[in-house]
C-alpha cells in the first residue's frame, strides 16, 4: 500500500501541492488527471524519491520514505514523460545498458521476455529506427528490468497510434493482474484513464474533469 499524508510542496512562493493525502492499495492502478501545471509530475517525483516534499509523510509497503528511501527506490520503476532511451543503441543494447544499472541481473532471454510483455518484438534494430509507439514500449520495458513493485508512468503513451496505445494498456493490465504490480499513471486521455484506472485522482480539484467524468458515471477523488 502507498500511503501519502499531508504532503506539501512549494517552489519559492508557488505552492504546488497543499495538504495532499491519499492511499493506493497494492495491485491497483491509480490514474492522475488535472490541468497542465496542477502538480502531477511534482507528486510523481516525490513518490519516486527524486524530490523531497517540504512536509508530510509517505510510506510504501509499511516502509517510511524518510528512513528507507534507498530500499524503497529499488522497488520503484519510473517511466518519464520524455523518452529516456539511447537512440544510437539497438533495442538489445538499450536493455543491456539499463540491466547493468539495475540491482538485479537479467539474461538476454529474460530481457527479451520483458520486451515481449509490452508487445515489442524488436531486438537488433537501432532505437532511432523504431516507430513512435515502439520507442514508447521500449521506454516502458527499460523501467521493468528490475521487476518493480511500484511503477510510476508519466504520460507514457503521448503522441502514439491507437494500436500501440491499446497494446500498452493491455500490457499494463496484465502486469497488474499477473504480478500484483501497483501503478500510478498520469494521463490527459480520458479513454485511457477509464480503461485502466481502479481509482482516478483529480489533481488540483478541477471541476471540469469532475463533471466530465460524472457524465460517464465515473467518480474521481479530488487532491488539492
Ligand atoms: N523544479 C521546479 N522549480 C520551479 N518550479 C517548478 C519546478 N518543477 C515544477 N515547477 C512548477 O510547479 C508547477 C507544477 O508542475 P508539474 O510539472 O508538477 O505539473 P503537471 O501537473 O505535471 O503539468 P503537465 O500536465 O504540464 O505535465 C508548475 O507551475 C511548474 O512550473
Amino acid at each position: 500500500m502507498l500511503h501519502v499524508q499531508h504532503l506539501h510542496k512549494a517552489f519559492g512562493q508557488q505552492t504546488v501541492l497543499h495538504d495532499v493525502s491519499f492511499t493506493i492499495p497494492k495491485g491497483e492502478i491509480a490514474c492522475f488527471i488535472g490541468k497542465n501545471g496542477a502538480g502531477k509530475s511534482t507528486l510523481f517525483h516525490i513518490i519516486a524519491t527524486l524530490l523531497h516534499a517540504d512536509s508530510g509523510t509517505l510510506t510504501w509497503d509499511g516502509r517510511c520514505y524518510e528512513q528507507e528511501a534507498k530500499a524503497i527506490r529499488q522497488q520503484i520503476g519510473y517511466v518519464p514523460q520524455q523518452l529516456a532511451i539511447w537512440e544510437d543503441f539497438s533495442v538489445a543494447q538499450n536493455m543491456r545498458f539499463f540491466e547493468q544499472l539495475s540491482p538485479i541481473r537479467r539474461s538476454d532471454e529474460q530481457l527479451r521476455a520483458i520486451l515481449k510483455s509490452v508487445a515489442l518484438e524488436e531486438w537488433n534494430r537501432k532505437a532511432k529506427h523504431l516507430s513512435g509507439g515502439m520507442k514508447r514500449k521500449l521506454n516502458i520495458a527499460l523501467s521493468l528490468i528490475h521487476q518493480p513493485a511500484l511503477l510510476l508512468l508519466d504520460e507514457p503513451t503521448v503522441g502514439i497510434d491507437l494500436r500501440s496505445k491499446i497494446e500498452i494498456q493491455q500490457a499494463l493490465l496484465a502486469l497488474r493482474d499477473q504480478f500484483g504490480m501497483t501503478m500510478l499513471y498520469i494521463s490527459h486521455d480520458m479513454e485511457e484513464v477509464t480503461a485502466l484506472a481502479d481509482t482516478i485522482f483529480n489533481v488540483g480539484d478541477d471541476l471540469f474533469y469532475t463533471q466530465l467524468l460524472q457524465t460517464k458515471g465515473i467518480d474521481t477523488i479530488s487532491l488539492r
